[in-house]
């Protein structure tokens, strides 16, 4: 047993469980879900190393931090490899997500011993200082589109703020977090620190109730991460929630036209369109709609869908059988309600035999679509863009930002100022000009309305896992009034 990462019972291992893992129709791994005591032993080893790690000076920690990073830099392919067996998604992108995920590690490594107080002078020489304290434990709950990048882009600044954090993947994706508790552990961390549990909504469950967890910060669907948060309320915890979108990308007719294009592709096909923030609302303006549609259709057309293992692969399998099944209902509905399918939109069947049982989908562009269909108001997370035509700006403002989530967005123009007047009028979390989905760690993520709050990457999210504490010191005599 590895004390960073599960709990002997609870780590992933080939007893008879319910919980399997499926991987193009096969079974991955089984695991057994952590229950009450795993939970509560992966939280009170936590906390001990907290206690350890908390003490450590911003450059100790930042020292070991920035040898993880190396680590992982070093081992990004094999991690890479295990995240297309873990997600499904092409190699290529898998370990761009391997980098992202060091690179975040290592720019909070960066910020660990930075983080300050401030020295406030009162009267009479008093005065006050104060201190960016840790929360303690927290936890983490991913989703499973990023297993190994969101493992990294919690625990990060959480451990660069002196805290220890319990992790729990998604039961669809376990591998990956564990391999980053290894590494962790090499790297020198407190045994206990990074602690990973195995298990679904029941696990889930008894992180956010636990006593000793100051907070959690979740990613995953808004009807789930309501639960947590109502959970976490009981006990008066902090937390960030990463929850879905269906995110405007808004098209002018002045943009530069094989920009918008390739940011089109890029909003909505990554990770088979398993991605929050994709904008799956493509607002085009009427006049460029013919040369936009006819250029975005040949391109997703040679989109090559097949083995994720494959250097040429663009586009792997989606996530389950229920999930692909979700999504081809999605587009069966989008036609019923008068929608065209320009293109894709069928499960993809590959000729090596190996990969017949794989959730593949061609991607997918919709035409015809109005605001109140159902492939417009819901999140679909998978490769399906829906393309709505637009005549004015205060029109398409107003279209794009009728929905209850608020993610991100998008804008494509060459006019500079139509460009910030448009971003400041969206209603969202992140709002992109001239590109989509591009995510350096440096920048702040999160939502806006029900795509959740907190932030995740950044210098700011050091304010969503550690607190301040003020001290103030009198140099005079107590002035009492009784
Ligand atoms: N915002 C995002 O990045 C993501 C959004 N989604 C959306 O959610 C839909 C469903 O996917 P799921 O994986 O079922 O998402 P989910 O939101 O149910 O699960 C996310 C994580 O929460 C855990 N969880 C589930 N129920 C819980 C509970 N009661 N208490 C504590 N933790 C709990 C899961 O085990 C998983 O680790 C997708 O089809 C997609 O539309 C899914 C994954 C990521
Ligand atoms: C696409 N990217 C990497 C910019 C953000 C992914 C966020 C998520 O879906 O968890």
């Amino acid at each position: 047993m590895c004390s960073q990462t599960a709990l002997p019972s609870c780590n992933v291992f080939n007893a008879c469980t319910p919980l399997s893992v499926l991987f193009p129709g096969r079974v991955l791994c089984d695991m057994i879900p952590c229950g009450e005591e795993e939970v509560d032993e992966a939280i009170k080893s936590a906390h001990s190393a907290y206690l350890k790690w908390s003490k450590l000076s911003g450059m100790e920690r930042a020292r070991i931090m920035l040898e993880a990073a190396r680590i992982i830099r070093e081992r990004r392919d094999e991690i890479a490899r295990a995240e297309v067996a873990n997600n499904g998604k092409s190699i290529t992108e898998a370990q761009v997500d391997i980098d992202v995920a060091w690179q975040c590690i290592e720019y909070y490594a960066g910020i660990a011993p930075t983080l300050s107080g401030q020295h406030i002078q009162l009267p009479g020489g008093s005065f006050a200082y104060t201190r960016r304290e840790p929360l303690g434990v927290c936890v983490g709950i991913g989703a499973w589109n990023y297993p190994f990048q969101i493992a990294a882009w919690k625990s990060a600044p959480a451990l660069a703020c002196g805290n220890a954090m319990v992790f729990k993947p998604s039961p669809m994706t376990p591998v990956t977090a564990v391999m980053l508790a290894e590494i962790y552990k090499e790297a020198g961390v407190p045994d206990g620190l990074f602690n990973v549990v195995q298990g679904g909504a029941e696990t889930g469950g008894l992180l956010c109730h636990h006593p000793m967890v100051a907070k959690v910060s979740f990613t995953g669907s808004v009807p789930t991460g309501k639960k947590v948060m109502e959970m976490a309320a009981k006990g008066v915890k902090q937390v960030t929630l990463e929850l879905g979108g269906k995110s405007p990308l808004i098209i002018f007719k002045d943009c530069e036209l094989e920009n918008a294009i390739k940011g089109a592709l890029m909003a909505n096909f990554l990770t088979q369109g398993e991605v929050c923030c994709n904008g799956t609302r493509v607002f085009v303006q009427r006049e460029i709609m013919p040369q936009f549609l006819e250029e975005v259709v040949k391109r997703t057309k040679v989109i090559s869908v097949g083995d994720p293992m494959c250097e040429e692969t663009r586009m792997g399998a989606l996530i389950s059988k229920p999930h692909m099944e979700k999504v081809l209902g999605f587009i069966k509905q989008a036609k019923e309600q008068g929608a065209k399918v320009l293109c894709g939109g069928e499960r993809f069947v590959p000729s090596d035999p190996k990969l017949k049982d794989g959730y593949f989908v061609s991607p997918c562009v919709l035409d015809n679509c109005r605001d109140d269909m159902t492939c417009v108001k819901e999140e679909i997370f998978g490769p399906v863009m829906s393309v709505l035509p637009f005549d004015t700006e205060d029109e398409v403002l107003q279209r794009a930002n009728n929905t209850t989530f608020g993610l991100a967005s998008g804008v494509f123009t060459r006019d500079i100022a139509r460009a910030h007047r448009v971003a400041e009028n969206l209603q969202a979390g992140t709002c992109y000009i001239n590109n989509y989905n591009v995510g350096p760690v440096e920048v702040p993520f999160g939502g806006y309305k029900m795509s959740g709050f907190g932030r995740e990457n950044g210098q700011v999210t050091i304010e969503y896992y550690s607190q301040l504490k003020t001290v103030v010191v009198e140099m005079g005599d107590v002035e009492s009034f009784f």
